[in-house]
């Protein structure tokens, strides 16, 4: 497994990852496993609030890992604020992990249990630092709301997404995506919990104040299926490997506290 080359298979998976990226093993690992009954609620941590009005998307992308929508973060257009947040937070990109058919495929478990599929949206403080690069390899850097994905009703606008997907199904492949506002996607509830944690892949900088939203989107199987049909590989290389499971199971709390709004 030379240099950056990592995957979800057998052999470069999240349990070879240390091999290459040894803060695997660190104190301050993500996704973990939330008790609710063991976080703390904490009165003094206000609503998320999103300021996505004048959102850009810019293009919608197969990196090989998964599918990632990118954002225009030149200025604080899109952020994130309140909470646990001491800064405005900018909107850099988002994307998914998702399961095989019937399989769960959310990084963050609550109580043991999975969801079908996690959607992270990552925002960077660019108050404190001068770009992504460096604010994503620097504690608190970084700020990840993980919405999870439950299957069920068909949700009414992430077909802007799933209808996209046969666009970038190779790895490599980017297209352009603009004008969507992902504040469509959000749960009713913005509840959540709050935890200091990483980059679920490599190079699992341990940058990451972490947002998990309490309620799940609801998306149906039909929509979830779509993303299978991305491939992790290129459209040059002959093989073809659907592209599913590309999440990192749960790490060791490490004493950390769990806080919850209310
Ligand atoms: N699953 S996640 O939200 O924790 C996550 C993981 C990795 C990266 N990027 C890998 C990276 C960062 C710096 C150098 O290379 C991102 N991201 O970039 O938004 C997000
Ligand atoms: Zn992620």
């Amino acid at each position: 497994m030379t240099g950056n080359q990592w995957g979800y298979g057998k052999d470069d998976g999240p349990s070879a990852w240390n091999k290459n990226y040894p803060v695997a093993d660190g104190d301050r690992q993500s996704p973990i496993d939330i008790l609710p009954h063991q976080a703390r609620h904490d009165p003094n941590l206000g609503p998320i609030v999103l300021n996505y009005d004048r959102c850009t998307s810019i293009n919608i992308a197969n990196n090989g890992h998964s599918v990632v929508v990118e954002f225009e973060d030149s200025d604080d257009r899109s952020v994130i604020q309140g909470g646990p947040l001491d800064n405005p937070y900018r909107l850099k990109q988002f994307h998914f992990h998702w399961g095989g058919k019937g399989c769960h495929g959310s990084e963050h478990t609550v109580e043991g249990n999975g969801y079908a599929s996690e959607l992270h949206l990552v925002h960077w403080n660019a108050v404190k630092f001068k770009t992504f690069g460096e604010a994503a390899s620097t504690p608190d850097g970084l700020a990840v709301l993980g919405i999870f994905l439950e299957t069920g009703d068909e949700h009414r606008w992430l077909h802007m997404i799933t209808d996209a997907l046969y666009t970038v199904k190779f790895k490599g492949s980017v297209t352009d995506f603009k004008g969507f506002n992902p504040k469509c996607l959000l749960p009713s509830s913005l509840h959540y919990w709050t935890y200091l944690g990483s980059l679920t892949t490599p190079p699992l900088h341990e940058s990451v104040i972490w947002i998990v939203v309490k309620e799940p989107m609801i998306v149906s199987e039909k929509q979830l299926g779509k993303f299978r049909t991305l491939v992790f590989t290129g459209e040059e290389e002959d093989e073809r490997t659907r592209m599913e499971n590309n999440f990192r199971p749960p790490q060791l709390l490490k004493g950390r506290t769990v806080r919850s709004s209310n």
